[in-house]
Parts: C-alpha cells; structure tokens; sequence
C-alpha cells in the first residue's frame, strides 16, 4: 500500500491554489433563523488561509486584516463547504491569502458553487507575538528517493 509518511509530507507551493479545508455545515452551525451563520463561514476560512500561512511563514503567524468579504450565496446544513486558498501576495513580514469558497448539496457533485471571496493578511509572528521576517519561500513538492 502506497502510505503517506507523516515525518516527510508532501510540500505544495503555497502560492498555487490548494484545497485547504473541507467540513460539513452542521446544524450547531446556524443563526437563530437556521440559516449557517456567516462568522462560522469567516472562521473556516480564516482556519483555512491560516494553513497557507503557516506553511509560508514556516511558522506561527497572526492574523492581522480580513479585506473584501463577499458572502455571495447561502450555505444550508448538510452542504459540503470547500476552503481553497493560495498566497497571493509576500511582505517583509505580512502576507495576503485569497480565499474561495464552494459548497455543494450533498450527494450532487454539480451543485458545487461559489459562496464567498476574500482576502485575509496574516503576520508572521515570533515566540513574543512580535513581527518577523518572512523565510524565503519554498516551492514545489519535496523530492524524496524511494
Ligand atoms: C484581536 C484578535 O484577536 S484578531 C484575531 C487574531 N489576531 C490577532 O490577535 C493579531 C492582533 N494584532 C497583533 O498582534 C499585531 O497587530 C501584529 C503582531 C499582527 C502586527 O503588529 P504591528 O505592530 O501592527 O506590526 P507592523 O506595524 O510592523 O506591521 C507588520 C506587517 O503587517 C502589516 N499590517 C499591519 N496592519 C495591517 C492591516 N491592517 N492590513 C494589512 N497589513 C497590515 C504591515 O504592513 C507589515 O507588513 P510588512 O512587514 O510585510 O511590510
């Protein structure tokens, strides 16, 4: 069996879209009308976007600006939501993650559809929560000998 080996994960190029979360809405997850609550929504996507940037900054990082979030369709319990993410942008310190966000009826795969954009800057942070500079970013999948 082809395993995946935990001590030596694949590297993807945080800067090429990935798909960075994926979770079932719940019915704890809804607003006091039993529509899914668009802070559950943010927060996915921040979780999300925040993988992307841990990977870059190589470490821990805060998150520092939400900018632009369009909630563009509603998401209804039991729907599959999708968190894709890429960087898009490098600072001294700071970086920009784009997000969309999908979701589908289960169990119809071509009900899948845009349900919100945005882009979130994260900050990479050290031990005292103080800005540090960003490490030289690596790309592309780490080559490992069979
Ligand atoms: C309150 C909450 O719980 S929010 C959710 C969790 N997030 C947090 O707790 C973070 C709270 N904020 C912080 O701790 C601080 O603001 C920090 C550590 C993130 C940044 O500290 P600052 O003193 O603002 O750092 P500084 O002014 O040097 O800016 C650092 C970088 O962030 C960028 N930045 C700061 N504020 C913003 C902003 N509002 N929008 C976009 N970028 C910003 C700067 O441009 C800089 O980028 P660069 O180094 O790539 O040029």
């Amino acid at each position: 069996m082809d395993r995946m080996d935990p001590a030596n994960p694949p590297v993807t190029d945080p800067t090429i879209w990935q798909l960075a979360a994926r979770v079932v809405a719940m019915p704890a997850d809804t607003n006091a009308f039993g529509d899914i609550f668009g802070g559950w929504l943010l927060s996915q996507a921040d979780l999300a976007g925040g993988t992307i940037a841990i990977q870059a900054a190589q470490g821990r990082v805060a998150t520092v600006a939400v900018k632009e979030f369009q909630f563009l369709a509603p998401v209804l319990v039991g729907d599959l939501v999708e968190v894709f993410a890429r960087m898009i942008r490098a600072g001294k310190t700071s970086m920009t993650v784009e997000i969309q966000i999908w979701a589908q009826r289960e169990p119809d795969p071509q009900s899948r559809h845009q349900v919100a954009a945005a882009n979130f800057t994260y900050v990479a942070v050290d031990e005292q929560g103080s800005p540090r500079s960003l490490p030289p970013l690596e790309r592309g999948p780490r080559v490992t000998e069979a």
